[in-house]
């Protein structure tokens, strides 16, 4: 049987996906399974080309977005002239908010910004007595919706059936309509958003509508007949459509096997934090560490230190170049010089060492060349072990979805991506107090076990707790600080107020960037030390890079990030996005921080980002739900709001991604945006950071603003967010920290300064 077949036009948002399951999970009359082909308001460049597909189609739901629908099809694509002619007379449509808006724009109403905007907030829809039929067969007469607009539809036409309104300081505003003698309907709320009401059967009431509707006037006979006369082709064609947007998975998914190798070697130890960094001290080798410096429930419970030897790749991406270097670890033939002509195209292969080699290709083709790399690597060992050895390194902004690295190819080349491959490493659980030293290879260094077998304050509390090094940095190092200016930062703010008032953005994540100059170079090792113990946070981590010697053009990253961006296993997703931020202050107690926290101003700047998070999910995997909502989470120097979104089905048969797929369509994390992802994005880089951030290297951010983790030889994955950090490009002769926060409409100058302000402190104040 043909299914019930919804066409949806995304107008590249950051909820279309929510609206899309809700649509999914809905059965028409009865049993018809529906299936929804979405496809972006610029996949067709006019009516012509969409009314040849729309027989294809029981209904069409045009979904929100930024922009306005009265500054046509730049703004919003063909959402701009849907509802114009005749084409979709007889088929019915769903607008949902900017569906909505250009649906009652079409029928000669007017468009106008709300005088007080509404971005995450909750209201009564209250409906009009005589219309609980229809969309809203069923419902009471008021119900609890989510609002995300700037916009409204400030004067309704004849043309136009009001069926709900709300009231706010704008006064009665329009929430829901039919247009009169068409099939036609819409919604100002979002019935997809997790705080809405009943969105599931406003979604079902209107397949049904548009199921008899279609019966009536002869379109789904139509559409049957077209099924008929060819099913090959209508499944193509149908297939072809969804195509438009690419949803390729990173490599083919598989079953890996048991490897004898690896092995493992276990120590009981002591539970404090403080144990991983006082082992890194003792070990005098490279490492990169993952740590807990700061344990709490449901994260840092591991910290990780990664070995890197001489067997261990290193894979680079310049997205500048659009170029890969892939070599071996401090491999002596590997110069600095040789990196550069080859990344410059000024050298040919046979020049090239053993271990080396150049991919041209570009940052979403990197990916395919991890999953490469990795394919043969996979193990089926030790699934109760986060990591056993296996990718660990950081991913830049730059290397996420709608961003660029925009610094010309002929400056300084800055690696956007930089992952090595580890075969030895100690993973320690802190709640259990195991340490185990884990190799792929049975080639675990003996003389760390050695240190370990001989060390004496393993078990003692105390002891572990006891490190030696200091809180300040050395007193014979002045450091030149040069800070974000605050003028530029007020007129940044300005333009974004702008922006979200025009509907372009529902929130951005503005940030400012700080460089610190030491007048000696202090070694990474030490400047970290220093830092975890002024800031302990759950996803401390240390990259040394040093992949070549003799250098100092080597990445450096002392992160102390309170944010896990996004962790997996066999099954299951989580991400916890924090948005919300409250400064401690002697005083001020968690109760205090939770009442202000939870005002409309924090719990919408939350509330946008957490379905965002279920959007990038719920775009790759069937079940998302959010665990935790809007709990309050206490550090050092701030207390912030956290929810928890966990999304299953990777081992599903009928999922065909892996964690990978899901880290690289999430990126750039949603918190470090703002909502809509691509809007805000091109706000941010285009429009408001440049000039902000002039020092910097053209408005890119780097590694802030990324995520750094390891994907695991087991399969598992574990990525904290790229904040609080410092890192370096030149081995720490300068160093980068940026920091920021998200605006709403809500949000006020001031109070934005000083929220950048408490989190630049909370890596800026190792300097004092
Ligand atoms: C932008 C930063 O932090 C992000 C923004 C937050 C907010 O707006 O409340 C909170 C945590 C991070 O997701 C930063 O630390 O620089
Ligand atoms: N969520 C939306 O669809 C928003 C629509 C429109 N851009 C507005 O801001 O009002």
């Amino acid at each position: 049987m043909v299914p019930f077949n919804v066409l949806f036009i995304d107008s590249y948002d950051s909820f279309t996906f929510n609206v899309v399951r809700l649509i999914e999970k809905q059965l028409v009359n009865g049993d018809e399974l529906v299936r929804v082909t979405t496809i972006r308001n610029d996949t067709f460049a006019d009516m012509k080309q969409l009314v040849g597909e729309l027989d294809y189609f029981d209904c069409v739901i045009v979904g929100p977005g930024p922009g306005n629908p009265v500054n046509g099809f730049d703004d919003v694509g063909i959402v701009s002239c849907l509802f114009s002619g005749d084409e979709l007379a007889e088929v019915p449509v769903l607008g949902i908010c900017l569906g909505f808006q250009a649906m009652c724009y079409s029928q000669g109403s007017a468009i106008d910004e709300l005088e007080t905007i509404k971005h995450g907030q909750v209201y009564p829809i209250e409906l009009l007595s005589e219309k609980r039929f229809g969309i809203f067969d069923g419902y009471p007469a008021t119900f609890k919706s989510v609002r995300y607009h700037s916009l409204h539809v400030s004067r309704a036409s004849p043309m136009v059936i009001p069926l709900a309104t709300t009231d706010d300081e704008n006064g009665s505003l329009l929430m829901a309509a039919k247009i009169k003698q068409r099939p036609w309907y819409g919604v100002q709320y979002h019935p997809e958003s997790c705080c809405s009401e009943l969105g599931d059967r406003l979604i079902k009431n209107f397949l049904q509508l548009a199921y008899d509707e279609n019966v009536r006037n002869g379109r789904h006979e139509r559409k049957k007949q077209l099924y008929e006369q060819n099913p090959a082709h209508f499944g193509e064609k149908l297939a072809e459509l969804d195509g438009t947007i690419d949803h390729s998975c990173i490599f083919k998914k598989f079953k890996p096997v048991e490897k004898e190798e690896v092995s493992v070697r276990k120590y009981n130890v002591s539970k404090v934090a403080e144990l991983t960094l006082k082992l890194s001290d003792k070990i005098p080798d490279a490492k990169f560490i993952m740590a807990s410096s700061k344990v709490a429930d449901h994260r840092g419970e591991w910290s990780i230190i990664a070995l890197p030897n001489e067997r261990s790749v290193v894979l680079t991406h310049y997205s500048q170049v659009n170029r890969t270097t892939i070599y071996k670890w401090r491999d002596p033939k590997v110069t600095e010089e040789l990196i550069s002509r080859a990344l410059n195209g000024e050298s040919n292969e046979a020049e090239f060492p053993e271990s080396f080699q150049v991919l041209h290709e570009d940052k979403s083709h990197f990916w395919i060349t991890m999953g490469e790399f990795m394919t043969d690597k996979l193990v089926s060992n030790h699934q109760e072990i986060p990591f056993i050895g296996g990718l660990v390194g950081t991913l830049g902004y730059e290397m996420g979805y709608y961003v660029y690295n925009t610094v010309p190819a002929d400056e300084r080349l800055i690696p956007d991506a930089k992952l090595v491959y580890i075969e030895n490493c100690i993973v320690i659980d802190h709640t259990s107090g195991q340490l185990y030293c884990i190799s792929l290879c049975d080639q675990f260094p003996a003389h760390i076990t050695q240190m370990l077998d001989e060390c004496e304050w393993l078990n003692d509390d105390n002891q572990c707790r006891d490190v030696s090094w200091s809180d300040q940095l050395p007193a014979d190092v002045s450091f030149d600080i040069q800070m974000p200016d605050q003028e530029q930062y007020a007129s940044a703010f300005r333009r974004a107020q702008e922006y979200m008032h025009r509907g372009d953005s529902y929130e951005l994540c503005l940030t400012t960037q700080t460089n610190v100059t030491p007048s000696k170079r202090i070694t990474p090792w030490r400047m970290f030390q220093t830092l975890v113990r002024r800031n302990p946070a759950p996803f401390s981590s240390f990259f040394e890079f040093s992949d070549v010697l003799n250098t100092d053009n080597t990445l450096c990253l002392l992160s102390t990030s309170p944010e896990r961006f996004l962790k997996w296993d066999a099954d299951t997703c989580e991400l916890r996005p924090i948005k919300g931020t409250v400064k401690k202050t002697a005083h001020t107690t968690r109760e205090q921080a939770l009442a202000i926290l939870r005002t409309p101003k924090e719990f919408g700047e939350n509330l946008m980002i957490l379905d965002l998070i279920r959007n990038d999910l719920y775009e790759l995997l069937p079940d998302v739900t959010v665990r935790e909502f809007m709990v309050v989470e206490e550090y050092q120097t701030m207390y912030q709001l956290v929810s928890v979104v966990e999304a299953r089905g990777l081992s599903s048969p009928r999922v065909p991604y892996t964690g990978l797929d899901v880290l690289r369509h999430s990126l750039p994390p949603g918190s470090m945006t703002g909502a809509p992802k691509k809007s805000s994005v091109q706000l941010l880089q285009l429009h408001l950071e440049p000039e902000l951030n002039r020092g910097a290297l053209a408005g890119t951010r780097g590694l802030y603003s990324g995520v750094t983790g390891y994907w695991s030889a087991n399969g598992r994955g574990d990525w904290s967010v790229n904040i609080r950090l410092l890192h370096t490009y030149n081995n720490g002769h300068s160093w980068h920290i940026g920091a920021g926060g998200a605006l709403t409409v809500l949000s006020s100058l001031d109070g934005e300064l000083q929220e950048m302000y408490t989190k630049l402190q909370s890596t800026l104040q190792m300097f004092n």
